[in-house]
């Protein structure tokens, strides 16, 4: 596991979009594995300019996401179909065919979950899996207890999760119980992996993960099995590991 340690936030956003960008420069028809909640939002801002700034091209570029709540339509303004095309695939040249979300409205969910698993296998794995980390470590949608085997699935979310995701939503009762996400298997095919974590409230969540030990108590640990894992946290996600060096 390569740690990289940056000031703030913005920093570990531009560090992050530098690795993206190399990965499409490297190869213009890359795969690419995305991710949402608030993390990823900085780095969405630094592609953005990217497209202008620094001439990167996203014509041929794929993208696979992690997750989906069930029960929401596409255009429900809490879907991540929404907030994907609201935060990045809307501001670049991509072809939103191009773009990949688990469908929350699929009936029956099990069918829909097969059929995401084997789209990661048909157009990706991904060279390149973008991820936040819950604070309770989990990855996606995989809260404490998924089994390293795990492939797409749909998930109850805990009540930790739903609460935090509740900010999103005009009222906690409206944050849907169920989620499709990636298994930690779908996660861990991927080539590279690159783990962002900011804040304080990502304290512990960072510190737990490096202490190394791997257990599905916490999903994120599971990471420590990978060879190509890179970690950026800012001096706050980082202060809690730091302590305990000195
Ligand atoms: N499903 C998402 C995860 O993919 C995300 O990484 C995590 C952290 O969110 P945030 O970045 O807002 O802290 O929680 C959400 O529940």
């Amino acid at each position: 596991m390569k740690l990289i340690r940056v000031e703030n936030y913005e920093e570990m956003s531009s560090s992050a979009a530098q690795l993206v960008e190399q990965q499409i420069l490297n190869n213009s028809h890359s795969v690419l594995g995305l991710a949402t909640g608030s993390t990823p939002l900085g780095l969405y801002e630094q592609l953005i300019r990217g497209v202008s700034e620094r001439n990167i091209s996203w014509q041929h570029v794929q993208t696979l996401n992690l997750d989906e709540y069930c029960g929401l339509a596409e255009d429900h303004p809490n879907s991540y179909r929404h907030f994907m095309n609201a935060k990045l695939f809307r501001h670049i040249d991509i072809p939103l065919e191009n773009t990949h979300i688990p469908n929350g409205k699929a009936l029956p969910v099990e069918v829909e979950c097969r059929r995401y698993e084997a789209l990661i296998d048909e157009i990706g794995p991904p060279h390149l899996q973008i991820l936040g980390m819950g604070t309770n470590g989990h990855i996606g949608f995989n809260e404490p207890g998924t089994p390293e085997t795990s492939l797409t699935h749909c998930v109850q979310l805990e009540t930790s999760t739903r609460n935090s995701n509740a900010r999103f939503f005009s009222d906690r009762d409206e944050v849907p119980t169920h989620a499709i996400t990636m298994g930690i298997q779908s996660i861990l095919k991927s080539e590279r992996i690159l783990v962002l974590a900011s804040g304080k409230k990502k304290a512990q969540a960072v510190k737990h993960f490096l202490d190394g030990r791997v257990s599905k108590d916490f999903p994120a640990s599971f990471l420590w099995n990978h060879n190509h894992v890179t970690l950026i946290v800012d001096q706050d996600a980082y202060s809690l590991a730091a302590a305990e060096e000195e």
